[in-house]
């Protein structure tokens, strides 16, 4: 297992790769106000047979938070140049939340890069810019650790709420920067992604808790179903970050798709 910081579009990226060199290619991306920490449980199992890449967004975990490259263009750009940087190309790439607006721009910009996708709690579109101008004017003015029981809510079925791990997610939330977690709440209120999703002709799964406050199962739905053949699954208590909170049914449904697509 190797974390570094690779020097990607102006920003160095914290970044961890592990797993076989020579084994099929996973590639994680995360959703807002998390670091790669999040797909550890998925991650201990995975690399056992898979080459895995995983990294911080900019503005997030111990990635660089500069003053420019914040459009989504310029996020899809960084894992781009991060897998150009590894030598990665027909990987599976799971997004998560906006890490799965980062994966559906991915596979439309460099197809050579994505061979099949997995859309974890994700759309083609989140939320509307109304919500997002909203959520950034309070970030700004008040900081994560006033908003953070709200995200907690989402992120989160209740019972996970008393879960020993649930203070350290909470501070991993809200020790994210206010100006990076704005700035990528800007380039998701700026993205649509609908006409170019439903162009991509690749395999897809689409996962989400039942309990996601954030994309909750209609939306997933709905966006998997702009790509024909894919395929859909709810997974049962578990909220907007059901790879952390049931990691092992999250783990299961990734490996029988990759299977099914050997
Ligand atoms: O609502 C949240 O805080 C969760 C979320 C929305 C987009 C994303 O990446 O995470």
């Amino acid at each position: 297992m190797v974390s570094r910081i690779v020097e990607v579009n102006n920003a160095a990226l914290h970044c961890r790769i592990e797993g076989p060199s020579d084994a099929p290619v996973v590639v994680f991306s995360n959703s807002l106000g998390t670091d790669f920490r999040i797909w550890d449980a998925v991650v201990a199992d995975l690399a056992q047979d898979h080459r895995v890449l995983r990294y911080d967004k900019r503005g997030h975990g111990l990635s660089d938070d500069p003053e420019d490259g914040w459009t989504m263009g310029e996020l899809v750009a960084d894992l781009a140049a991060l897998m150009d940087h590894f030598g990665l190309s027909e990987a599976t790439v799971v997004g998560l939340s906006v890490g799965g607006l980062i994966a559906q721009g991915l596979a439309a910009e460099r197809p050579d890069l994505v061979r099949v996708m997995v859309l974890a709690d994700t759309a083609a579109r989140i939320g509307n810019d109304d919500m997002w101008n909203e959520r950034i004017a309070k970030v700004r003015a008040e900081g994560l650790g006033v908003m953070a029981d709200g995200i907690l809510e989402r992120w989160f079925a209740p019972e996970f709420h008393s879960h020993p791990d649930f203070p350290m997610w909470r501070n991993m939330l809200v020790r994210t920067t206010a100006q990076g977690y704005a700035r990528v709440c800007a380039a998701i209120r700026d993205t649509d992604l609908l006409e170019s999703t439903a162009r991509l002709n690749l395999p897809v799964l689409a996962v989400v808790g039942d309990k996601d406050g954030s994309t909750p199962p209609d939306m997933v739905r709905e966006t998997a179903e702009l790509v024909s053949g894919s395929s859909f699954q709810i997974i049962r208590n578990a909220g907007h970050l059901p790879c952390v909170e049931k990691p092992d049914v999250f783990t299961s449904l990734l490996r029988n798709f990759l299977k099914a697509q050997e």
